[in-house]
C-alpha cells in the first residue's frame, strides 16, 4: 500500500506540491490527473525517491521514501515521461545493460520472461533505434519491470502515441496488473485512458489534491454527469473559478 501524509514540495517561495494525502491500495490501477504544472510530476519523483520532500511522508509497504530509500526502490519500477535508450544496442542489450546497472537477479531469464509477457520476443535482437515510438515505450515497461515490483509508476505513458500504441500499453499494463497483481500508479492527462483502465483516481490541480476516489464511487456521487470529463470539469473548475 502506498500512503502519503501532508507530502510537500516547495522550490523556494513557490509550492508545487502542497500536504498531499493520499492512499493506494495494493492492485489498485490508479490515475493521478491534472492540468499542466499541477504537480503530477513532481509528486512522482517524491514517490520514487529521485528528490526529496519539503515536509510531510510517503511510505511504499511500510518503508520511508526517505529513510528506507533503497527497500522503497526495490519495491518499486518507473517508466519516466523520455524513456532513455540506447539506440545502437538492440531491445535484449539495452535490458541486460540496464538490468545489470540496477543489479537485477536472474537477468536473463527475467528479459525473455518479461519480453514474452510484453508480445515483444520477434523483436528482441533488433536495434532500438529502429523502432517505433510505441516499441521504445514497451522497451521502457520491460526495463522497468525487470526486477518484478509491487509498485510501477508510469509518467504519461501513452503521450504521443498513435492509437495503436495507447491501446498496446494500455493492455500491456492491464496484463501486468492481472497476471503480477503489481499496483499501477499512473500520472496522465488522459481522461478516455483513465476510464478506460483506472480503478481509482487521483485530482491535483496547482499542488492540491481536490478528490481521491474509486472511479465506481466518483461516478456514483456524480450521478448526472455524462463522462470522466464531465465530473473533471466541474471538480478542477469549481476550484479553479472560486
Ligand atoms: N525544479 C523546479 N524548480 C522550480 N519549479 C519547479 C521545478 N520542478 C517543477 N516546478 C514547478 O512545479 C509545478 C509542478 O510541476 P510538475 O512538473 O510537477 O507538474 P505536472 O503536473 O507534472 O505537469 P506536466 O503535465 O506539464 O508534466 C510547475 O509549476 C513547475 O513549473
Amino acid at each position: 500500500m502506498l500512503v502519503t501524509k501532508d507530502l510537500t514540495k516547495k522550490y523556494q517561495d513557490f509550492t508545487a506540491v502542497d500536504k498531499l494525502n493520499l492512499t493506494v491500495k495494493d492492485g489498485a490501477i490508479f490515475g493521478f490527473l491534472g492540468h499542466n504544472g499541477a504537480g503530477k510530476t513532481t509528486s512522482l519523483s517524491m514517490l520514487t525517491t529521485l528528490i526529496l520532500p519539503t515536509s510531510g511522508s510517503a511510505t511504499i509497504d511500510g518503508f520511508d521514501v526517505v529513510k528506507d530509500n533503497l527497500q522503497v526502490r526495490n519495491l518499486l519500477g518507473y517508466l519516466p515521461e523520455n524513456v532513455m535508450l540506447y539506440g545502437d544496442l538492440t531491445a535484449r542489450e539495452n535490458l541486460q545493460f540496464f538490468g545489470k546497472l540496477s543489479k537485477v537477479k536472474d537477468v536473463n531469464k527475467n528479459i525473455d520472461e518479461v519480453l514474452n509477457m510484453l508480445n515483444f520476443t520477434e523483436w528482441t535482437d533488433k536495434k532500438v533505434k529502429t523502432f517505433s515510438k510505441g516499441m521504445r515505450q514497451r522497451i521502457g515497461i520491460a526495463q522497468a519491470i525487470l526486477h518484478k515490483p509491487k509498485i510501477l509508476f508510469l509518467d504519461e505513458p501513452t503521450s504521443g502515441l498513435d492509437p495503436q500504441g495507447t491501446k498496446d500499453i494500455r493492455n500491456i499494463l492491464l496484463k501486468i496488473n492481472a497476471e503480477w497483481g503489481t499496483t499501477i500508479f499512473m500520472n496522465t492527462h488522459l481522461l478516455s485512458e483513465v476510464t478506460k483502465i483506472c480503478t481509482d483516481i487521483g485530482i491535483i490541480s496547482r499542488g492540491n489534491l481536490l478528490v481521491s476516489e474509486s472511479l465506481s464511487n466518483l461516478k456514483e456521487n456524480f450521478k448526472d454527469a455524462k463522462s470522466l470529463e464531465e465530473i473533471y470539469f466541474s471538480i478542477e473548475g469549481g476550484v479553479n473559478n472560486e
